[in-house]
């Protein structure tokens, strides 16, 4: 009898706890006055499904058409969906104002990274040496490697003559196989040939499959509670598990390597034994690199963590970068036309004296084949969803002119800014031209919006690297051949229909992204033939 009242009154307790949780998040929280989805006021679990499904980058575009620029889409976050909100977040001058949420840590392995750190003095210092390693000097010496990559990439997808009949080939894989090669031979010297041989294939499988629990997770944490997520994602737990050994084979060979010169593993290739082949890869560099304010350089362990991060934060976005580029200049034949002359006329025109593969100097000149990469970037950015900051300033931070309290959270949805009709006329149109308008007013508006790799501080640090993988690919795909959609039912593949039965998902003329993290695809499914005499 004695312990049912306990029992009872710890009931009633919770109870009224819950009462008064629900009451004080729909109408006393500081950002209560927003509107957003109604479940969004209580739990983040809404956003969660939306991240599983692959559909949230939509979802939050589909909330501000509906609910307007300023949007509660968990019980503690407010997106914004202005140039002046964008500015106020992410901007030089403010965005070392603002922490990362704290839904970042679940990304941490063991210990934080430089992309998953929260910010402050540490972030700092650990992207200070990182920037040495992809800085644009280094990024110049990496680009023998990636060519090694491209070159194979071509030889592989354009048949060696048209008598050869025309290849047919799914552009999803093959870009993930391509990134996979360039990231994992510039950051560790390795040659795994995702390109040429199937061994090694199933790795970037893995990294998506672990993706899909991560993403729910970030907008979620709480699903970690009582070790949920082991249920819900088994799946994505076994392909963890796979990539982490995987990881783990990759650092040891690796750290033999570059303590004795024992070559194992993938590292057995002659190409990578030379030492001098090995002094030109990231690893190497950060083992060497000093921070310039503290002179201090990473321990072990800081290396293996950061350039693991770099196999995973830079081989699934440049493959969705380089899929999607690809998708659009298939199905936009006039901009295929324009970008392939450009090229063409680059190749023609550079020094006789320097025959082979075109450089990326040599195709510095290429403003509409850049132009018609930025649309790619802006119609399907690889990272979608918001980046979510924690304003942690005591009196609170202004973003476009709404005060947001400490300990709230803000963001853009990056797909959503992208398609904002008052930054870009005709948001859903593949239109190259809009980056090269003469109404400078127009593109001012366009670039202030035009964040694929974020902006400011914690932006991306691979971006000169990645616009360097996009353009060689693209331009000598261009120059050595010529593609085309597949045949029939394939060609439709990677386009958006009215029979997902998605709200946002029914344009045909859109690539259409899972965001997961990094966007996962399928397609294009493109038909090759090689030029002849280049
Ligand atoms: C098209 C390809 C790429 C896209 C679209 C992209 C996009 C982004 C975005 C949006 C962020 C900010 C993430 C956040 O705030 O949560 C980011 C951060 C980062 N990216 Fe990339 N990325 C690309 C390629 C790369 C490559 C090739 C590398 C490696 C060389 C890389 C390394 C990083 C790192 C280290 C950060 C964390 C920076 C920090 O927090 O200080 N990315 N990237």
């Amino acid at each position: 009898m004695h312990y049912s009242f306990i029992l009872a009154g710890a009931g009633v307790s919770i109870l009224l706890y819950l009462i008064a949780r629900v009451v004080y998040l729909a109408f006393f929280h500081p950002l209560a006055k927003y509107p957003g989805p109604f479940l969004s006021k209580f739990t983040c679990a809404r956003a969660s499904f939306y991240a599983w499904r692959g559909d949230i980058h939509i979802d939050i575009w589909r909330c501000h058409e509906k609910y307007g620029d300023y949007m509660r889409y968990g019980p503690n976050q407010l997106y914004v969906n202005t140039e002046k909100g964008l500015r106020d977040i992410y901007g030089p001058t403010t965005s070392n104002k603002f922490l990362k949420s704290s839904h970042y840590e679940v990304m941490s392995h063991q210990a934080a990274n430089t992309f998953t750190h929260r910010g402050g003095k540490e972030h700092l210092r650990r992207r200070r040496i990182m920037s040495q390693a992809v800085s644009t000097k280094a990024q110049l010496e990496y680009e023998p490697r990636l060519m090694t990559h491209i070159q194979k990439f071509c030889d592989l997808v354009l048949p060696p003559s048209t008598s050869e009949g025309i290849a047919t080939m799914n552009m999803a894989e093959w870009c993930n196989y391509l990134a996979f090669d360039l990231m994992t031979d510039v950051v560790f010297g390795a040659r795994y040939n995702l390109l040429g041989d199937k061994k090694f294939r199933y790795v970037p499988e893995m990294i998506e499959k672990s993706n899909v629990r991560v993403s729910s997770l970030v907008q979620f944490p709480g699903l970690t509670w009582m070790r949920l997520d082991k249920h819900l994602f088994q799946e994505a737990i076994y392909a963890r598990n796979r990539f982490l050994k995987f990881v783990f084979r990759l650092l040891h060979d690796r750290k033999a390597l570059s303590h004795d010169g024992t070559a194992c593993g993938v590292f057995k290739k002659p190409s990578i034994t030379a030492q001098s082949s090995l002094s030109f890869d990231v690893y190497s560099r950060l083992q060497d690199a000093q921070d310039p304010v503290t002179g201090e350089g990473f321990g072990h362990d800081e290396i293996a963590s950061e350039s693991t991060t770099l196999i995973v934060a830079g081989s699934d976005t440049s493959a969705c970068a380089m899929a999607s580029i690809l998708f659009y200049l298939a199905n936009n034949p006039s901009a295929y036309t324009r970008a392939a002359a450009e090229v063409r006329a680059a190749a023609a025109a550079r020094d006789a004296s320097r025959p082979g593969h075109l450089s990326v100097a040599d195709l510095a000149g290429c403003t509409y084949l850049r132009a018609c990469i930025d649309e790619a970037l802006r119609m399907s950015p690889p990272v979608g969803t918001g980046l979510m900051r924690e304003v942690v300033t005591p009196g609170g931070m202004v973003v476009d002119g709404q005060v947001v309290p400490a300990g709230c959270e803000v963001g853009v949805g990056t797909y959503a800014i992208h398609h904002s009709a008052r930054a870009f006329d005709d948001p859903f149109v593949y239109r190259p031209e809009r980056w090269l308008t003469p109404d400078e007013e127009e593109v001012r508006r366009a670039r202030a919006c035009f964040v694929p790799f974020s902006a400011g501080i914690r932006s991306c640090l691979g971006k000169g690297l990645a616009y360097t993988e996009m353009t060689l690919t693209i331009g000598h795909l261009l120059l050595l051949g010529d593609f085309k959609l597949a045949d029939g039912e394939l060609a439709t593949v990677g386009r958006g229909s009215k029979s997902f039965g998605v709200e946002g998902r029914h344009r045909e003329g859109e690539y259409q992204l899972y965001d997961h993290i990094a966007g996962q695809k399928n397609g294009p499914w493109l038909q090759f033939t090689r030029r002849v005499n280049v």
